[in-house]
């Protein structure tokens, strides 16, 4: 397997409330929790794991921008911006770095708002519903479809 895969994690508004945001519907672990989750996850995997969580969309767009050449993959839970947000999808088309969306919440067992996502038709994947997991399976994606890319 190739080494140093690097990955960026991006988590949108209000993802920095886990834990103490409706726990029913977003689980009881905090963000840090699952961060360090995942870092521990993606060190296995030969990958690094870098994690940004900004309630501000032109962080996140900066943070898109800035994964040129820098970034092999981004996992985004782009949180309510999923739902608004054309800009977060036009950094993700400029940049073209492949990337998974990934939602907590069965996004299309709750609120009509939530069933359209500006990012779904140009990610490589999506998952919802899952909880936690669903960035865990997210990251084993993204190790594989990158580990199955020919190097020179
Ligand atoms: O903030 C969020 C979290 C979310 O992205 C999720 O992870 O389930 C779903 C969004 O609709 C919501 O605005």
């Amino acid at each position: 397997m190739s080494t140093n895969l690097r990955i960026l994690l991006l988590n949108g508004p209000n993802l920095n409330m886990l834990g103490k945001r409706e726990p029913q519907i977003y689980g009881a672990a905090t963000l840090p929790q699952i961060v360090d989750g995942l870092i521990a996850h993606a060190k296995e995997l030969n990958a690094t794991l870098t994690h940004l969580q900004s309630n501000a969309e032109h962080e996140l767009i900066n943070a898109i921008q800035q994964s040129l050449g820098q970034q092999d993959f981004i996992i985004i839970n782009p949180g309510a911006y999923t739902h608004t947000s054309v800009a977060i999808r036009d950094a993700l088309l400029a940049v073209a770095i492949p990337f998974i969306e990934v939602h907590l919440s069965n996004v299309h067992a709750r609120e009509e708002f939530r069933r359209h996502s500006y990012l779904s038709d140009i990610a490589k994947g999506v998952i919802c519903g899952l909880g936690a997991k669903g960035y865990h399976y997210a990251l084993e994606s993204a190790v594989s479809s990158l580990s199955t890319i020919p190097s020179n």
